[in-house]
C-alpha cells in the first residue's frame, strides 16, 4: 500500500521489509502473554448483548498510519494487554501500513484474505483491530475473515463493563456500551445472523424486510434502557454532587490522583492515605473512585481522589457516561498527574493523559506530574520526565521513596488560603483553633491567659467564624515571649 518503501519479498504476510523484525518480536511477545484466572461470567442486561471478548483466542490487526515503528508496535502492545485484561489470548498480531484504513474493511480486502488464513491456521475466534470501526466495516472484515470482529472501542468498554462494581459504575459503562451499540445494530444483526449478499455495496439494505421490524424493536428497547440508566447516573450524580458541594463548603482543598491506566494511582493513595484500594497489574483496575483525607506536613487537610485511569483514544462514549465520576478530576484544585516512568513512551501517555483533560475541562488545573514507580525505572528517564513539567516529583509508591516530598509539594502547589487574620480566640472555642490547623496555615500561635492569640492565612468562611475574636495587627504584645 505504501510508496515509500522499495519492496523486497517480504516474510511476514502483512507489509513490509523494515518492519519484518519488528512483527516477529511483536508475535513472539504476544504469544506468551496471558492472563489466566480472570472471572469471565457476569449476567448484565447491557453486557448480554454486548460483544464479549473473554476467554476467546483472538488475532490483533493494526493499521499503522504514522509516526514510529516504536509507535506502531507500543500500540500493539498495548492493544494486547488490553485484549489480556479483558480475558482473551492474544494468538497473533498483525500490522499493515496504509496512508489511512481502508473504508470497507479497515485493512485492505488483499490483507483481509490473508488475515483469513491466519485465523484459520492459528484456530482464533476473534479478530481485534486497533480502532474504531464502522459497523459497515465490522461486517464487511467478518465476512472476509469469517470470525467476530471487535474494535478497540468494544474492547474497552468490555473490559470496564467486567471491573465496574458500583451501581453508579456499572450504570455508567452499561450506558457507554448502548451509545457505542445503537448505531451499530443494524450491521451487527446482519453479520450474527449471516444473511447471505454481496459483501459490497448495498450494506444496510440487505437487512430491509422481516428484520426490520426487529431491529426496530431492538432500537426502542436500548434506548428505553439507555433513559433508565441516565436517570439512575443522575440520581446517583446528585448524591455525589451533595458529598462534593460538602467538602467544598468546608474549604478542604481537592487534590486528584489522575493519569494513565496502571500507572500506580491507586497505590500511591494508599501510600499517602493508608487507604486499602486495590491495587492490580491491569488495566482499568479502578473504576469506582475512592476519596479520601490526607494531611499535608504543613497540616492541611486535604481530599485525595482516586479516578479511573486514561488511556490512548479512550473512548468517547466512556468519557461522557463516566462525567460525573471524572468531574472529581475536573473539580479539583490540584491534579497529580501520574505517569509510570519504566514503561516505554511515557511522553505518549502524558499527552493522551492531557488530552482527556481537556476535554474535561481540566486542562487549566494546578498540576504536578508525579513521576511513579522511579525503583523500576530507568534514572535517564526519570530526570527527562522531570525535566519536561514545570512542576514535577520523582517516586515510587512502592518503596515509598519521594513520598514525604510529594506531600511538601501538594502543600507548596495548592492554592494558598485567602484572608489573612489575627484573632484571640478564648479556650471554650477550641473548635475554631483546630480548624485553623486543619484548613489554614498558621504563622503565630501562643497562649495567654485569656485564650490563643494566633495570626494564620485562611479561607473566607473560617475568617468569618473568627472574626468576632479578631484582634488587630498591633494590639497587645504580639510575641509577649514568657506567655
Ligand atoms: N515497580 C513499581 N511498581 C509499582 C509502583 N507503583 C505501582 N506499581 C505497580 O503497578 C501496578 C498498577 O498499580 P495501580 O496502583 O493499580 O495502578 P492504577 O494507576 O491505579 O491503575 P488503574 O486503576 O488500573 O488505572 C501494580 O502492579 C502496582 O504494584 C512503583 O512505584 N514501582
Ligand atoms: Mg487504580
Amino acid at each position: 500500500m505504501t510508496d515509500s518503501h522499495p519492496s523486497e519479498p517480504a516474510a511476514s504476510p502483512f507489509e513490509e521489509e523494515d518492519y519484518n523484525g519488528l512483527q516477529e518480536d511483536l508475535a513472539d511477545r504476544l504469544a506468551l502473554r496471558r492472563v489466566p484466572g480472570l472471572s469471565t461470567e457476569r449476567d448484565d442486561v447491557a453486557e448480554v448483548e454486548n460483544r464479549k471478548v473473554r476467554l476467546e483466542r483472538v488475532v490483533l490487526v493494526g493499521v499503522w498510519l504514522s509516526g514510529t515503528q516504536s509507535e506502531a508496535e507500543a500500540s500493539m502492545q498495548e492493544l494486547a494487554a488490553l485484549a489480556e485484561t479483558a480475558g482473551a489470548e492474544v494468538v497473533e498480531g498483525v500490522v499493515q501500513r496504509r496512508s489511512k484504513p481502508d473504508p470497507a474493511t479497515y485493512i485492505g480486502s488483499g490483507k483481509a484474505a490473508e488475515l483469513r488464513d491466519i485465523v484459520e491456521a492459528t484456530g482464533a475466534d476473534t479478530v481485534v483491530c486497533d480502532g474504531e470501526l464502522s459497523s459497515a466495516q465490522i461486517v464487511h472484515l467478518e465476512d472476509a475473515v469469517q470470525a467476530k470482529v471487535v474494535d478497540r472501542t468494544a474492547l474497552i468498554l468490555d473490559i470496564f463493563a467486567q471491573h465496574a462494581k458500583s451501581r453508579e459504575g456499572r450504570a455508567q459503562v452499561s450506558l457507554a456500551q448502548m451509545e457505542y451499540m445503537l448505531p451499530r445494530l443494524r450491521g451487527w444483526g446482519r453479520s450474527l445472523s449471516r444473511q447471505a449478499g454481496g459483501s459490497g455495496g448495498g450494506g444496510g439494505m440487505a437487512t430491509r424486510g422481516p428484520g426490520e421490524t426487529k431491529l426496530e424493536t431492538d432500537r426502542r428497547r436500548i434506548q428505553e434502557k439507555m433513559a433508565k440508566a441516565r436517570a439512575e447516573i443522575a440520581e446517583l450524580q446528585a448524591r455525589r454532587d451533595i458529598k462534593r458541594r460538602e467538602r467544598r463548603r468546608r474549604e478542604v482543598p481537592a487534590v486528584a490522583l489522575a493519569g494513565y491506566t496502571n500507572a500506580g494511582k491507586s497505590s500511591l493513595l494508599n501510600r499517602l492515605t493508608g487507604a486499602g484500594v486495590l491495587v492490580q497489574d491491569a488495566l482499568f483496575a479502578t473504576l469506582d473512585p475512592t476519596v479520601r483525607r490526607a494531611r499535608t506536613p504543613g497540616g492541611r487537610d486535604i481530599t485525595l481522589a482516586d479516578t479511573v485511569g486514561f488511556v490512548r483514544h479512550l473512548p468517547h462514549q466512556l468519557v461522557a457516561a463516566f462525567r460525573s465520576t471524572l468531574d472529581e478530576v475536573a473539580d479539583a484544585d490540584l491534579v497529580l498527574h501520574v505517569v509510570d516512568a519504566s514503561q516505554d513512551d511515557p511522553e505518549g501517555r502524558i499527552a493522551a493523559v492531557r488530552e482527556v483533560f481537556t476535554e474535561l475541562g481540566a486542562e487549566k488545573l494546578p498540576e504536578v506530574l508525579v513521576v511513579n514507580k522511579a525503583d523500576a525505572a530507568d534514572p535517564a528517564e526519570v530526570e527527562r520526565l522531570l525535566a519536561g513539567a514545570p512542576r514535577s516529583i520523582a517516586v515510587s509508591a512502592r518503596t515509598g521513596a519521594g513520598i514525604e516530598e510529594l506531600l511538601a509539594l501538594v502543600d507548596e502547589a495548592l492554592p494558598r488560603p485567602e484572608v489573612r487574620v489575627r484573632a484571640e480566640v478564648p479556650y471554650s472555642r477550641g473548635d475554631l483553633v483546630s480548624r485553623v490547623h486543619s484548613e489554614g496555615l498558621i504563622g503565630e500561635l501562643e497562649q495567654n491567659e485569656r485564650g490563643t492569640l494566633l495570626s494564620a492565612e485562611v479561607h473566607a468562611e473560617l475568617a468569618a467564624a473568627l472574626a468576632p475574636f479578631s484582634v488587630p495587627e498591633s494590639a497587645e504584645g504580639g510575641r509577649a515571649a514568657a506567655g
